[in-house]
């Protein structure tokens, strides 16, 4: 890690109606820096995502990336400036190939547009063959059977590899910041741990990229993260690492109420 804050967050708040789903939270995710999110359910850790990745405007606070505010930028601004993102619910193409959703991921490096692509064929089909060639590397750089599985449809892959072709389809965007919502949701142990070994290798071939990740599955909170934030009713309660935070009655609490807590 280089100790750059890459992405920053400032008094992040956002209301719906009488609810606050996050309250003034501020954070820093440095360069080359592994993230952990958590909390309970519906503590508001993908309304995070949703603040970071301009999905919802923030009623109060700021996000930084590289010192430049997002606030108000589009959603598709923000990935081209270098934040992408997995989301909890599978958002594949499912009837597209596994080689064709990581190219519609790179579509915002690509320059052919509609218009290219009717008046200068041979340009858009030149980069279409450049595309496709570089979307093999990345599949093949996240995991060998995924880029086995290239020609198959999303929507044939098993659940897991599912989850991988989200996360390739995120860096075929080429981010400095990728944003992991649940990934290991729905896998059991021997998948999570792949999981966790292809995130290893992303991170191994790519020392500068920062990742957010959200989980419940507290294997991989204790494996990846250099550092853990913990988050309950839209508040940031704890942070640390996992081995710090693990222990704290506050964030035992928000997992397992007061008394229990208490008890454990
Ligand atoms: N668009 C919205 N409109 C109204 N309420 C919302 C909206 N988005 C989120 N919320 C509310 O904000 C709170 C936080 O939700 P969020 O999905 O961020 O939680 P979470 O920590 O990601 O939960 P989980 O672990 O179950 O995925 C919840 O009470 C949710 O109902």
């Amino acid at each position: 890690m280089s100790g750059h804050a890459v992405l920053r967050g400032e008094g992040l708040t956002i209301r719906f109606g009488g609810l606050v789903a996050m309250d003034d939270v501020d954070f820093v995710l440095e360069a080359g820096e592994i993230l952990g999110v958590i909390g309970p359910n519906g503590a508001g850790k993908s309304t995070l995502f949703n603040l970071i990745t301009g999905l919802y405007r923030p009623s109060a606070g700021k996000v930084f990336l590289n010192d430049r505010p997002l606030n108000g930028l589009p959603a598709h601004r923000i990935v081209q400036m270098g934040v992408s993102r997995t989301f909890q619910s599978s958002r594949l193409f499912a009837d597209l190939s596994v080689l064709d959703n990581v190219i519609i991921g790179m579509h915002s490096r690509t320059h052919s547009g509609v218009f290219d692509a009717l008046l200068r064929p041979s340009k858009a089909r030149g980069e279409l063959q450049q595309a496709a060639a570089k979307a093999g590397d990345l599949l093949r750089s996240v995991s060998a059977s995924l880029y086995d599985q290239r020609e198959r449809a999303a929507s044939e892959l098993a659940q897991a590899d599912r989850r991988r072709l989200e996360i390739a389809r995120a860096l075929a965007a080429e981010p400095k910041v990728l944003l992991l919502d649940e990934p290991s949701s729905g896998m059991d142990d021997r998948d999570t741990d792949a999981l966790i070994a292809d995130i290893r290798g992303i991170t191994a071939r790519r020392p500068e990229l920062s990742i957010m990740i959200i989980e419940h599955d507290m294997r991989l909170v204790a494996e990846l993260p250099h550092r853990v934030m913990v988050i309950e009713y839209g508040r940031k309660i704890a942070e640390g690492s996992f081995q710090d935070i693990r222990n704290m009655p506050r964030v035992q609490e928000a997992y397992l109420g007061r008394k229990a807590a208490a008890h454990a």
